[in-house]
């Protein structure tokens, strides 16, 4: 399977260390959730996966190539990124906009029955298919997330880059957007998500990293990361894990540590 790595990543923002020589790598068809208190460094790591950002030093590659020699429209074909903090700001329907997320596959605005079945899908699996035809503007905050989530979708990109998706959706549609990660790396496509609900992010993950103040203090599987210490440590808070009637987890935290 190819891997999406980066090693010895280290940056520096307005003379701050903001990634500290970090290093890891994800895997095709499956998710790895990346964790971390506010400012850890983890939207900075994503930016830097995504090559909008580039690091002091160290490198990021996609099967072995480093990311900057990848022409731009072949890495948008490959890595589709959802950002934080994606406002619309231009007076443009959803379904039009949805549609950009197949601008990689063309170069220009062109369109064929593959990319009208893909944005009718990504817009199916994100409950958008309802305001096809409204302005993207007009939407609440949660069904802009929706749009957004489906173009990155609808360019069915060998990975999806996606930094707190879940913000701002309500519970359904939360349960909604996992199930289509999940569904998403099923069928062969990188997930990495960036998470704060550690309930979601203990049922979704493969993998975790969790990051602290650049630098990561615990990377792996499930059982062996999402531990009480490591979140001590990463959040500065005590935590309950529970289960769920499915024997799920349910992760709550419970009390600041002093
Ligand atoms: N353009 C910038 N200039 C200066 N400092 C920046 C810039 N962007 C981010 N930082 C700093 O880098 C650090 C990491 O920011 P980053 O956005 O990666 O954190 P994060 O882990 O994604 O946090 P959050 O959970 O709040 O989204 C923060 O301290 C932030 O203030």
């Amino acid at each position: 399977m190819m891997a999406l790595r980066f090693d010895d990543l280290t940056l520096a923002l307005r003379g701050r260390p903001v990634l500290s020589n970090v290093s890891g790598g994800f895997s095709r068809a499956s998710v790895t959730v990346i964790l971390g208190a506010n400012g850890a460094g983890k939207s900075t790591l994503l930016s830097c996966l995504a090559a909008l950002r580039a690091p002091d030093s160290g490198v990021v590659t996609l099967g072995g190539r480093p990311l900057v020699a990848i022409p731009a429209m072949e890495r948008a074909r490959q890595i589709g990124l959802l950002p934080q903090q994606a406002d619309i700001h231009w007076d443009i329907n959803v379904r039009a906009l949805v549609a950009l997320g197949r601008l990689p596959h063309h170069g220009r605005w062109s369109h064929n029955a593959e990319d009208d079945a893909a944005i009718d899908e990504a817009m199916e699996r994100t409950d958008c298919a309802r305001f096809a035809n409204r302005k993207a503007q007009r939407l609440s905050g949660g069904e802009q997330a929706r749009v957004l989530l489906a173009r990155v979708l609808a360019g069915k990109p060998d990975w999806i880059l996606a930094d707190e998706p879940l913000a701002n959706l309500d519970p359904a549609h939360q349960l909604d957007a996992m199930a289509c990660f999940r569904t998403t790396a099923t069928a062969g496509t990188g997930v990495v998500l960036v998470l704060h609900d550690l309930t979601q992010a203990a049922r979704i993950a493969d993998h975790l990293i969790v990051m602290k103040d650049g630098g990561i203090i615990a990377a792996g599987p499930v059982a062996q990361v999402l531990t009480p210490a490591v979140l001590e440590v990463a959040y500065g808070v005590r935590v309950h894990i529970g289960q769920d009637e499915t024997g799920a987890p349910v992760i709550a935290p419970i009390a600041r540590i002093a």
